[in-house]
């Protein structure tokens, strides 16, 4: 079996590729080493000395054959030498490495910080002979660009304590992507991890002068973070405060964002950021998507469902008085930055209703979220933010998150328009969207869709789709998550009045998505038998 580092640290001398990278692996409790220091080993030299007898080619040959076979054998945090990303066996091999998963990390340090540190210990034959600074300098003109390209993984740490860069090292190394590709459009990537939102400048590009900032009031220490970022990569940003949850998702809210938008100028390179749950996500992706007919957008989800399902797919709208998400647009965000750190003030009850659409994504396609919904069922229940971040449960949840993100990628990756395959996410949505109607949207959605699912496995279940097991299996699952199971709200007559609005209805046709079989096998259910619509409502009566 090939072993694989952790990651690999390169950059210029005197970056901090030992030092920092010495801290990283005691953070991570994983091996160190020093290309320079294994060559010195197997040469029985020191690398000056092998410089004066062979040349730098001789030694290049050298470091690379050992940089490949390390990259094959060696399972902790790998230091290589300044030089070494310039060989294009080097190159090739980091390409291999990161193909494979590898984080290839560029610790991009300060140069005026950098040249101090490489005098220290000397050592370094590529910066004997002449001024030491021009001779780093030009050097560093020609690597930075390389670095940038044969990396994966840029760290600055401009004015860091080597335990500081470290630590954000370490954020970048644990960090999840999930890359979204876009039919007829840019594709873009969603990064999950603490600290994800410091990619915002490398998302944005240096394109745009002003940033509009929406946000509501309930996040507005993680929309000062963003902002504070924000200005310090030098945009112009706009803070723009929208009412909170969906009575931001309105025509007015949208209108009054518009109108500041024109009076301060903003142009088409200009940007949108918004930070916050689904409801803020959908409407800055709605202003995205009108201002000048289209501008780029990020989004920094803060809630657990806007994370793993409302942040990515490019659903943008507002609602209206006949209803909600009947004004929008396709336009996909040319960056999803899910910051883990966020998720330390969301309420219990917020995260819970998030796990429904987690269930649901493990329903439709990955039976490892399930499993691993089941396994933690008591933790993520009892969620509390003031205590996540640095907990166990922070990896179960980062794995969920990515998981669901990749089953909602696949499907929006393949049907950005909803034809078809992207319905399947729709799976526990018909009767869930009635039953948020009925409830004047006082049900958190997440709840609603599990109810929904816990209905379209019982009509299943009616129709011989699935078996009993299974139906039972979603209630047991959904409940052990802290997830409502039935739903005594409205009648039915009320109920099915709504199911036919439902936008997967065709014509006086009722659809629906349900599991054919098993979870991760489904098919749409076309115009059910009107008794076993009936029949499967009354079974999630309590
Ligand atoms: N576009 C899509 O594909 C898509 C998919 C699913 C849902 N949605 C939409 O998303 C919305 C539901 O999203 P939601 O569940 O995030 O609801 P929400 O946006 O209403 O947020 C729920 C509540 O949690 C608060 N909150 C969010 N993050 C927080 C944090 N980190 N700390 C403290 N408070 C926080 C919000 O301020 C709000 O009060 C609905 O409008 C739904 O239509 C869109
Ligand atoms: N972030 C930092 N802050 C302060 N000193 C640092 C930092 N990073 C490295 N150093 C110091 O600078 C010198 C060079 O660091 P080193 O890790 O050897 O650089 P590299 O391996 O990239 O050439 C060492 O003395 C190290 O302790
Ligand atoms: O990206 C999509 O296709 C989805 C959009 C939302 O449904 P609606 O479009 O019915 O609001 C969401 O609730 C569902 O989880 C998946």
């Amino acid at each position: 079996m090939t072993v694989r580092p952790i990651a690999v640290i390169i950059g210029m001398m005197g970056a901090g590729k030992t030092r920092v990278g010495k801290e990283v692996a005691q953070l991570m409790r994983a091996p160190f080493i020093d290309a320079d220091v294994e060559i010195e080993r197997e040469v029985g030299m020191r690398i000056p000395e092998y410089f004066d007898r062979y040349g730098e080619p001789a030694f290049r040959d050298v470091e690379c054959d050992l940089i490949t076979r390390r990259l094959r054998d060696f399972n902790g945090i790998f230091a290589l030498g300044g030089g070494a990303p310039m060989t294009a066996g080097v190159q090739d091999a980091l390409a291999d490495y990161i193909a494979d998963g590898g984080k290839v990390v560029y610790l991009m340090a300060d140069p005026r910080e950098a040249m101090e540190r490489a005098h220290r210990g000397g050592g370094r034959p590529m910066l004997n002979g002449g001024d030491a600074n021009a001779r780093w300098k030009s050097l560093y003109t020609v690597r930075d660009p390389v670095y940038r390209q044969v990396a994966n993984v840029h760290v600055p740490t401009r004015g860091q304590t080597p335990l500081a860069a470290a630590r954000r090292m370490m954020d970048m190394i644990n960090e999840r992507t999930v890359h979204v590709n876009v039919t007829n459009g840019e594709d873009y990537d969603v990064r999950i991890g603490e600290g994800s939102m410091t990619h915002l400048a490398e998302v944005l590009g240096s394109k745009p002068a002003k940033i509009a900032l929406i946000h509501t009031q309930p996040v507005q220490r993680h929309s000062d973070h963003a902002r504070a970022i924000l200005r310090q990569a030098g945009y112009q940003v706009s803070d723009i405060v929208i009412p909170d949850a969906e009575s931001g998702k309105t025509i007015d809210v949208a209108n009054g964002i518009w109108q500041r938008l024109g009076d301060e100028g903003f142009t088409r390179s200009d940007a949108v950021v918004g930070v916050g749950g689904g409801a803020a996500t959908d409407l800055a992706g709605f202003v995205a998507a009108t201002w000048m007919r289209g501008v780029r957008y990020v989004n920094c989800p803060t809630s657990l469902l806007a994370m793993v399902d409302a942040s990515t797919g490019g659903k943008t709208g507002i609602n209206t008085p006949q209803g909600k998400n009947l004004v929008g647009s396709f336009y996909t965000p040319a960056g999803v930055l899910a910051d883990m750190k966020t998720l330390a003030s969301l309420p219990n009850d917020i995260f819970i209703e998030g796990l429904g659409e987690v269930a649901k994504s493990g329903f439709l396609m990955d039976r490892q979220i399930l499993t691993i919904l089941e396994e933690h069922a008591a933790q993520l229940r009892a969620f509390d933010g003031a205590s996540f971040l640095g907990s166990g449960l922070e990896d179960v949840v980062a794995e969920l998150i990515e998981r669901t993100v990749r089953v909602k990628a696949y499907h929006v990756s393949a049907d950005l328009k909803e034809a078809g395959l992207r319905e399947f996410l729709n799976y526990g949505h018909t009767l869930a969207h009635a039953i948020e109607k009925l409830e004047h949207f006082r049900w958190r959605h997440g709840n609603a869709v599990a109810v929904g699912m816990v209905y379209a496995a019982e009509l299943a279940s009616l129709l011989g789709y699935i078996d009993r097991d299974l139906v039972d299996y979603h209630r047991s699952l959904l409940s052990s998550l802290g997830l409502p199971i039935s739903w005594n709200g409205g009648s039915f007559d009320e109920v099915l009045a709504l199911m036919h609005r439902d936008k997967k209805a065709r014509g006086n046709k009722l659809r629906f998505v349900v599991i054919d079989g098993e979870p991760g096998h489904m098919t749409h259910l076309e115009d059910p038998p009107a008794d076993a619509v009936r029949e499967a409502f009354d079974r999630i009566r309590s």
